[in-house]
């Protein structure tokens, strides 16, 4: 406990541990505590919030980070080809000041399973999303043709989710999936999705190759996307709505 106040969320700031930011009235809370770390740029690291305790902790989030940025970059590479497209071309706006987040997810046991959710439906913000799953409790679930479906547990296998911000960069072709956790009133669940997204500062949008008489521009060009998302999805809006053409 003592270690976690040490590191806790200011009311006013993103990364830290701690729960959701409440910004609205009557906005749904989610069952879940969370350290929430910007890993990438190394230059923009708040180090005040990255536990000491265990001894260990920053230097495997650094070689975990250093891993999945390699990882990153042989997704986005592989998804351009297969879709015909030049390799680099998310990279490209990915940029070199790429970012990425990691948010260490706790779901505590829950006594109402059946009124709460750990995380409400929600399409991640980001380009794509890599996480390591609970090795033993199932809790994730997609959403297709508004049905439910669970997502096995693979051990030892990372699951990657599209983002928004690669629906946008693709057109549309490439879908972010409407996700959501659930609790479980037995045990707790642990999992680390890693948040792999564009500079904030450069301009995305979908790419040239995509848009022609056939298949119209579907999303604007827009910059910084964490913010437009952050506030249409604590009131339970989706986020990408706001940048449809
Ligand atoms: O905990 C999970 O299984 C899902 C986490 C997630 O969707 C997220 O952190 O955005
Ligand atoms: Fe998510």
């Amino acid at each position: 406990m003592e270690e976690k106040q040490k590191v806790a969320r200011p009311v006013d700031g993103i990364e830290g541990y701690g729960n959701d930011m409440v910004l609205f009235d009557n906005q749904p809370l989610d069952w879940v505590d969370r350290l929430y770390l910007l890993v990438t740029p190394q230059d923009q690291h708040k180090l005040q919030y990255w536990p000491q305790n265990p001894q260990s902790f920053r230097n495997v989030l650094h070689e975990y980070t250093a891993r999945m940025e390699q990882l990153k970059e042989q997704l986005l590479k592989s998804i351009a080809r297969s879709i015909s497209l030049p390799e680099d071309c998310f990279l490209n706006q990915f940029g070199e000041r790429s970012i990425m987040y990691a948010r260490f997810n706790y779901y505590p046991p829950c006594s109402r399973p059946d009124q709460v959710l750990g995380l409400k439906p929600h399409a991640d913000g980001s380009g794509i999303t890599i996480l390591l799953q609970d090795k033993q409790l199932q809790g994730l679930q997609v959403k297709k043709d508004d049905k439910w479906y669970q997502v096995p547990i693979m051990p030892q296998a990372l699951l990657i989710n599209l983002g928004d911000q690669l629906e946008i960069m693709s057109n549309g072709i490439l879908k972010s999936p409407v996700h959501r956790a659930l609790t479980s009133s037995e045990r707790e669940r642990f999992t680390l999705a890693m948040f792999c997204a564009p500079d904030p500062e450069n301009e995305i949008g979908p790419v040239e190759e995509l848009v022609d008489d056939k298949r119209p521009r579907l999303y604007k060009k827009i910059r910084n996307y964490p913010e437009t998302y952050f506030h249409y999805y604590q009131q339970g809006k989706r986020p990408i709505d706001a940048v449809r053409v």
